[in-house]
């Protein structure tokens, strides 16, 4: 779906970006169709169970992906960035995102806030971070939204995604790649209903 700077990528098709995959697809046009297919598909089916940790998130990437990459559920194993922004060391990825998932449940995986402002203040650090991490090789943002609905769910909001405006909220996404989390925040809020 989304071009990535990478280092030499063994998961790639040699001398190409695109990912081998599980149709044999080496056209990336092809293979970004195919991939949302089976996602749309997948999306359609009850999400696997868990605690909303670390391994219920790989479960949830497993869950959209595995009809298209081996490596569904797993994390990527390669330096990777996009637009110039480094996302974490993969040698890093198991410990930040244990650390990340681990203060989501400190905080209850926001069950139970009736401040939509603070919610979106609290959802937006936990997003932000996770995309710096960006665990997997292809598939973060749709697993980041799904991530998003849970909490949403979880205070008794919805997600209004009609609302999603995907350049403003990739634009949002980019600023929180520097810390700065308030347009992720006001995205957040605009998509609550
Ligand atoms: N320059 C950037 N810096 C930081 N994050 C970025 C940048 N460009 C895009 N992102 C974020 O990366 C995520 C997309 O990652 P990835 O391509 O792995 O997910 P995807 O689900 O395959 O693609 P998409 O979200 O486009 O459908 C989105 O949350 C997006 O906002």
């Amino acid at each position: 779906m989304s071009r990535y700077n990478a280092t030499d990528d063994p998961l790639c098709y040699p001398g190409t970006q695109v990912l081998i995959n599980k149709a044999g697809l080496r056209h990336q046009d092809e293979l970004d169709q195919f991939e949302q297919l089976m996602y749309l598909t997948r999306a359609e089916e009850p999400l696997p169970g868990g605690s909303l940790d670390y391994k219920h998130y790989k479960l949830i990437h497993h869950h959209f992906f595995q009809d298209v990459y081996d490596w569904a559920g797993q994390p990527r194993q390669i330096r990777t960035g996009k637009g110039g922004n480094w996302f974490c060391y993969p040698e890093y990825i198991d410990g930040e995102m244990t650390r990340i998932f681990g203060q989501l449940a400190n905080e209850d995986h926001l069950v139970g806030f009736s401040d939509p402002k603070h919610f979106a203040e609290r959802a937006a650090y936990y997003i932000a971070e996770i995309n710096a991490i960006h665990p997997f090789r292809e598939g973060n943002g749709r697993c980041q939204l799904t991530l998003l609905d849970i909490l949403l769910n979880n205070s008794g909001f919805t997600m209004n995604e009609d609302q999603i405006v995907p350049d403003i909220f990739i634009q949002a996404m980019i600023t929180s790649f520097r810390g700065e989390n308030r347009r992720l925040e006001q995205a957040i809020l605009d998509l609550m209903s």
